[in-house]
């Protein structure tokens, strides 16, 4: 049995005090053993707080792949609304001008293809298809550009990258985005009117529509270059904003009205070096601001030809214009399907150009911002008890961005890879002849084979799937695009699984076999805020508790 009071330890033997001790003694002894006490206490505050420090400084870092226009901002944007809310709520007016200048490319586009109309020659459909014998491919990871043999009619990208066997999703060379009707945010890019090849059995077929409505365009009248006079204003005003966001003019050109459509698919971007919140911040304040103090490059809020005062008089002019029979019938004869890429708020001009319009979070969740670079942003969230900041880092998806992403690999707890799975039926903006589902299936597959990624987590968000099931339910068929696909029914429980299944098999044969990770599939609509609240929360829930054990602060 164990005695109250241990007479033989050392210790206590040690600090015990003198049988003869007096009261002066007695309180020395007590004064020392306070201080030694603070001491003490001061050490055990001190580690806490570096304990605290630590899992500070050991954010959790999560790096978002995954091509262009697949929802990695979009995922971004969520995890702010849903974790760190009030920042979202506070960004939310610098939208306004995003999503207005959204508006404004739409109204561009159309402008621009009715332009072309009466001054230049449309491109024939021959001039765009890609060599029979030589193409160009670029590696999926870092972008480099190589020449491929082919003796089909089109290079296919998994010829150079020693995917041939398993892929069988045919280049959309030779095809067009498939048009559709009943999806509104669709995020196909414009389509480039090409002809399908005679020697290829899988090419995309050309929306019905195209092969069977009259060749004979519509002619414009007095009243649509009337219409196109009034509406030049705001193409100046999307020049003279995009030039103040990026005065270096690398990635815009001014638009020339006049010129091909398709030649001047430049769209809005943001440059991680640029700061464009900041940039916006300025623009915008300046109705906060002493007329004195005004910059050069701020813009007069108060002054007519501001922005939201031009696109407010032009309203009626661009709902005219929307609406307009003749244009419709325009564009629907050029394949220009604006419903289907994103930013598309065409149908929502009469809110959007409202002197009072404030964009609701749906609006910024579909606003369209193209990256450009690596950005990182940094939130302070309470998860699990405990106050953590998340870094984030937001690269650009196309093709010649890629090389960026690898230094960013050996620093980051997990990597979340979107995949749009909707896209089986579309090429890439940046190369027509890519598929862009294979284009993903391969650059997840050098995601899972990177060395560089052993150890961190990959959690896999199969995307777009409001976009994938209304393609379905209007008709359009997988198996036209893919072929492995065969005879399963056309529905979305079947395509989703066995997309599902498409990715987990290249997870399971090209991860090195010593990594030690978790690895996570999702099917997601990154624009829907409800469904995403449970699905962010689990991940970021696993990702955190991964990343406590990881540091060995739990
Ligand atoms: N309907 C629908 N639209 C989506 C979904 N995910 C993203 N989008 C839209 O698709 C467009 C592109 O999304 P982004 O998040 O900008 O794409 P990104 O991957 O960041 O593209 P880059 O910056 O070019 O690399 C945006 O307009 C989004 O609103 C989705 O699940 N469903
Ligand atoms: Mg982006």
């Amino acid at each position: 049995m164990r005695k109250a009071r241990d007479d033989s330890d050392p210790l206590t033997l040690a600090i015990r005090p003198a049988p003869d001790e007096t009261s002066a003694e007695r309180s020395l002894r007590e004064a020392q053993e306070r201080e030694a006490k603070r001491v003490s206490d001061e050490i055990d505050a001190g580690i806490a707080e570096h304990k605290r420090q630590l899992r500070l400084d050991s954010s959790v870092k999560v790096l978002l792949l995954g091509q262009s226009e697949s929802g990695k901002s979009t995922t971004l944007k969520q995890f702010q609304l849903i974790f760190a809310s009030r920042q979202f709520q506070k960004e939310r007016q610098l939208w306004k001008l995003v999503i207005q200048l959204n508006l404004v490319r739409s109204i561009r586009i159309i402008l621009e293809h009715l332009s072309s109309l009466t001054t230049t020659k449309p491109i024939p459909f021959e001039e765009n298809k890609p060599s029979r014998t030589m193409a160009m491919s670029v590696h999926p990871l870092n972008g480099s550009p190589r020449m491929n043999a082919s003796s089909s009619s089109v290079a296919v990208s998994s010829q150079s990258s020693g995917m041939s066997s398993d892929s069988d999703i045919p280049s959309t060379a030779g095809s067009v985005s498939h048009s559709r009707s009943s999806h509104p945010y669709g995020a196909s890019s414009p389509v480039t009117p090409v002809t399908r090849s005679p020697t290829t059995p899988f090419s995309s077929p050309l929306p019905p529509a195209a092969l069977s409505e009259p060749t004979e365009m519509p002619k414009l009248s007095d009243y649509h270059r009337t219409l196109r006079m009034r509406l030049l204003p705001l193409v100046h005003i999307e020049t003279s904003l995009l030039r103040r966001l990026d005065p270096s003019g690398e990635d815009y050109e001014a638009t020339q009205l006049g010129t091909n459509w398709f030649t001047s698919g430049k769209e809005l971007f943001v440059r991680s070096t640029g700061n464009w919140k900041e940039k916006l911040s300025r623009l915008r304040g300046r109705l906060d601001h002493d007329e004195d103090e005004m910059s050069d490059d701020e813009i007069d809020f108060d002054s007519p030809e501001d922005p939201g005062n031009v696109i407010n008089a032009c309203k009626d002019d661009m709902l005219a214009l929307w609406h307009d029979p003749v244009v419709r019938q325009v564009l629907k004869m050029g394949n220009v399907r604006l419903e289907d890429m994103p930013g598309f708020f065409l149908d929502d001009i009469e809110r959007i150009t409202s002197l009072s319009y404030v964009p609701s979070d749906d609006d910024v969740l579909r606003a369209r911002l193209k990256t450009i670079g690596v950005s990182e942003y940094t939130y302070d969230v309470n998860m699990m008890g405990e106050r953590t900041t998340w870094t984030f880092y937001d690269v650009g998806g196309t093709r010649t961005q890629r090389s960026a992403w690898q230094p960013y690999f050996s620093h980051v707890d997990a990597l979340i890879f979107l995949a749009p799975i909707s896209a089986f039926d579309q090429s890439l903006a940046e190369d027509r002849r890519v598929n862009r589902l294979e284009d993903s299936l391969l650059l997840f597959k050098s995601i899972c084979k990177s060395k560089l990624l052993i150890s961190v987590n990959i959690i896999l968000f199969l995307n777009k799937v409001d976009i994938l099931q209304s393609k379905l339910n209007s008709g359009v068929r997988v198996n036209k695009y893919v072929k492995s696909y065969g005879e399963r029914p056309n529905e979305y429980e079947s395509v989703s699984k066995f997309f599902r299944n498409k990715f987990a098999a290249i997870y399971r044969e090209y991860t090195p076999k010593e990594a030690k990770k978790m690895f996570y599939i999702h099917m997601t609509s990154v624009t829907e805020t409800k469904a995403m609240r449970n699905v962010l929360s689990s991940v970021c829930d696993s990702i955190f508790r991964v990343n406590l054990q990881t540091t060995n602060l739990t």
